[in-house]
């Protein structure tokens, strides 16, 4: 029986673990923390939950211009409700996680893992686990899975202090509502929180880097946010490079490159995550980090060692929950020698949960416009569609990419409430290989925002017919 023990208890680990036993192997899941990960303990799942609150205040702010009057004219936040429901929800489902390992038959050690091989090159390894309570236990493996994720990024001279200065993991500790939230970075993470608290009513100030929010996504759908956050009254400080932050009596200040200051009561960092790979002995094995200290691995998730594999943040590649665990599950399929196809990220459906959502598959509009791929392209602002109409949505759109000759869907972006839920149509047809002409030819409901995916196949239909 192939002996596999698996670091870090996160969507790779978790998932990874699953496929594993499935397929009749002994496996061992070693986690520092709990069950799920920094993912549902303190990342992805309370981010959500958080955002989910904040929604719900906003739904208030707009059933005004839909007719319907409500008694507050703002909807008051009760804050230790709304970060006990985040923690309970999330301590819930690592619950949930643990208890589906254990019934697969899965050992679970709580403690931190470490490779203690005498020397580089062996056929086995060992892994020696400090728990809690200070005991050492080794384990041997004939494979191994490193999945131990990333920890926030620590900027030197705004080190959090869990009060005014905070990493997103610290924020559900505070009572009551930041006055003026400064949110320094302005990548997915950042432009999340800045939302959120936005939709909560908080002042907020986002520092951006560059001249725009969330400069990997798309820029359309970023123009669309900035526009959202300049009705909302929330700031974007751009080409703002934050050097420090300063705690003061009663805030921070927020020390810029360029000389700018900015005074608020909180700030928030979100300037990205470093991977947990420093204290695991991988040298000890002879898998080298790469820039960042990322591991590198090939599309089957091996790193340069035989038996040892590695998946999720740790690797840097696409740093969300659905890859973690894709390259989880293909990393176990083949260390068992099952047939595996190696991860297609091309494939990747990825959603931002700003408000409104901004969702994307496949191709990039970067791509099309600096010629790497050739794409035909239709965009759709929401604002023809009926039921956008009728549900007072002005904002958002939904963007296409097809191959030119054969109409085949390479890619799309919607920009809408519910855009995480819009994009699976898209994502289905860039998976399969699904033209226009199936999209166009699909009926949707009407009237629907969907509507708006059936419509944007039919447009570059047409195109295709001028061809
Ligand atoms: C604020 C935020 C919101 C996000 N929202 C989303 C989202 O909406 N959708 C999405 O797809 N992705 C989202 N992500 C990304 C997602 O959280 C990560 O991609 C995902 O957590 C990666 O899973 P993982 O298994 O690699 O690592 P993790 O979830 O980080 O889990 C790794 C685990 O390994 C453990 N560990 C570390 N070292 C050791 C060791 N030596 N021994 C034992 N255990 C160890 C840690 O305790 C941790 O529990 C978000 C990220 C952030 C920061
Ligand atoms: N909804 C989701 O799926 C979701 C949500 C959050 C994060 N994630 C994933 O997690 C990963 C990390 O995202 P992230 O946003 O946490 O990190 P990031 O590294 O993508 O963004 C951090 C940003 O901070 C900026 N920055 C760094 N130092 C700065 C400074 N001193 N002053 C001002 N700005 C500074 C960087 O330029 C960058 O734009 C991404 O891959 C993302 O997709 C996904």
């Amino acid at each position: 029986m192939t002996r596999i023990v698996i670091m870090g208890g996160g969507p790779a680990g978790y998932e990874s673990a699953l496929v594993a036993a499935q397929h009749g192997a002994d496996v061992t899941v070693v986690e520092a923390a709990a069950m799920g990960g920094a993912c549902v303990l303190y990342d992805c799942v309370p981010s959500k939950t958080f955002i989910a609150s904040a929604g719900a205040r906003s739904n208030f702010r707009n059933a005004d211009e839909l007719g319907i009057r409500t008694n507050n004219t703002e909807a008051a936040v009760d804050l230790p409700r709304v970060h006990g429901r985040v923690k309970g929800l999330a301590l819930a489902q690592s619950a949930d996680i643990r208890a589906r390992l254990q019934r697969e038959g899965v050992r679970l050690v709580t403690g931190h893992a470490e490779f203690c091989d005498n020397q580089p090159g062996l056929a086995q390894h060992r892994l020696a686990v400090r728990t809690a309570d200070g005991t050492e236990e080794v384990l041997s493996a004939d494979v191994v899975l490193v999945a131990t994720g990333a920890t926030p990024r620590i900027l030197p001279g705004a080190e959090p202090d869990g009060e005014r200065i905070l990493t997103w993991r610290q924020i559900y500790e505070l009572r009551e509502l930041p006055e003026h939230l400064t949110v320094i970075g302005s990548g997915v993470t950042g432009a999340e929180f800045a939302s959120a608290y936005t939709e909560m009513g908080v002042k907020v100030t986002l520092v951006s880097s560059r001249d725009r929010v969330m400069p990997h996504e798309d820029a359309d759908a970023a123009a669309v946010l900035e526009d959202v956050f300049a009705e909302r009254g929330t700031t974007v400080a751009k080409h703002a490079r934050a050097e420090r932050v300063e705690r003061t009596a009663d805030g921070v200040v927020v020390h810029l490159q360029d000389g700018r200051k900015i005074e608020a009561s909180h700030a928030l960092m979100t300037v990205g995550s470093v991977p947990n790979t420093s204290d695991i002995g991988l040298k000890r094995v002879g898998v080298e980090t790469g820039p960042g200290g990322f591991i590198p691995v090939d599309r089957v998730s091996r790193t340069s060692v035989p038996g040892i594999y590695a998946a999720g943040d740790c690797t840097g590649v696409m740093m969300l929950a659905s890859v973690a665990a894709m390259q989880g599950r293909i990393a176990m399929w083949h260390a068992l020698g099952e047939g595996v196809s190696p991860i297609k990220l091309k494939t990747v459906a990825a959603n931002v949960f700003t408000h409104p959502e901004i969702a994307t598959v496949g191709i990039t509009q970067q791509a099309i416009d600096s010629g790497e791929v050739p794409a035909r392209t239709i965009m759709l602002p929401l604002a023809t569609n009926p039921r956008a109409k009728m549900e007072g949505l002005r904002r958002g759109f939904v963007k296409l990419f097809c191959r030119p000759a054969t109409g085949v869907v390479v890619g799309g972006v919607v920009v809408a409430p519910t855009a995480s839920e819009l994009i699976l149509p898209i994502a289905l047809a860039v998976q399969n290989q699904l033209t226009v002409e199936h999209l166009a030819t699909t009926f949707s409901v009407y009237p629907s925002l969907s509507g708006s995916i059936t419509e944007a196949g039919r447009q570059l239909m047409r195109h295709d017919d001028l061809d």
